[in-house]
């Protein structure tokens, strides 16, 4: 009889892209928390200095690496620099990103450009740079793509961030086919509505958020505690057998949240 599981990460290696705030810096401290040695990584190393003391506080290795999504000269960068420091990378989130939010006849050629080069083009080159120097030569990996919901449903004003998303999730489904002989996993982690810097705005107005509210069957947006057991769930050996999966994470926002009772 096997023991009972605790997403357990002693002596794992995790690297997570845009951890300077938000919901990278909550995932890169819960990989810490479980046990995970870290690679943290930002466009301004300056802007890392108070995440890799709570990561050594908490008695982990830490090191921090410049990572522009945008720039693959960056991207082989980070990766060198990690090579050249740390024995290996057993998890990858794949969490930097952006957004535009725009009426679709707003949208500029550059609009869509920064949102669909830093989501989609982004991921893709990051797993790539990492399963190539690291996975696959160990034969061994856990690699979360950060989607969203939008992975699966549209939403007015996010038609480039919705392609970006949509794309994430069918690359991948490939990669889980290219590396799966390698041991290497690939799933998205999709959040839901999660109030960070990325759309605080949308928060400002009490309108949306009741609109919002409604529209999600367990009553509430996101909490970034609600993101922790799912995220270590995919990155620990307890997932092994999960892979090319989308996860929601989303209060159930994405069945459709539409009602067929009339209001009493
Ligand atoms: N907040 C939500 O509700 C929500 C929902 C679904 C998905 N997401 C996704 O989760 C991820 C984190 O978002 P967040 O809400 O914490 O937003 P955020 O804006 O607070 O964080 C985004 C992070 O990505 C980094 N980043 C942006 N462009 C980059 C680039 N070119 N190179 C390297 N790093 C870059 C930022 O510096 C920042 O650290 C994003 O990919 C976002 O699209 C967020
Ligand atoms: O900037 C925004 O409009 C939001 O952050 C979106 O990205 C959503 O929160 C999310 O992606 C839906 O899952």
């Amino acid at each position: 009889m096997s023991q009972p599981h605790s997403f357990d990460l002693t002596g794992r290696t995790a690297f997570v892209s845009g951890t300077s705030r938000g919901l990278g810096e909550r995932f890169a401290l819960t990989l810490a928390k479980a046990g995970a040695d870290l690679i943290i990584s930002s466009r301004t190393l300056a802007s890392l200095k108070d995440m890799e003391k709570q990561v050594t506080d908490l008695g982990r290795k830490c090191l921090s690496v410049e990572l522009d999504v945008r720039s693959m000269d960056s991207i082989t960068a980070a990766v060198a620099t990690a090579k050249s420091q740390v024995e290996k990378i057993d998890i990858l989130v794949n969490n930097a990103g952006c957004n535009v939010r725009k009426p679709a006849t707003e949208i500029t050629w550059d609009d869509w450009n920064l949102v669909v080069d830093t989501n989609l083009r982004g991921t893709f080159f990051v797993a790539q740079q990492v399963a190539k120097e690291f996975m696959i030569p160990a034969g061994y990996g856990r690699i979360i793509n950060i989607g969203s919901v939008t992975c699966v449903a549209g939403y007015a004003g996010l038609a480039p961030y919705g392609a970006s998303r949509g794309g994430v999730k069918q690359m991948t489904m490939s990669l889980a086919h290219d590396w799966g002989k390698d041991g290497i996993t690939v799933n998205v982690l999709a959040p839901g509505w999660f109030k960070t810097s990325q759309n605080r705005v949308m928060y400002e107005d009490a309108g949306w958020v009741e609109y919002l509210t409604e529209r999600i069957p367990l009553g509430r947006p996101g909490a970034m505690d609600d993101l922790e057991g799912p995220l270590l769930f995919l990155a620990a050996e307890e997932s092994r057998y999960v892979t090319g999966q989308l996860l929601l994470v989303d209060g159930g926002i994405s069945v459709g949240a539409t009602r067929a009772l009339p209001k009493k």
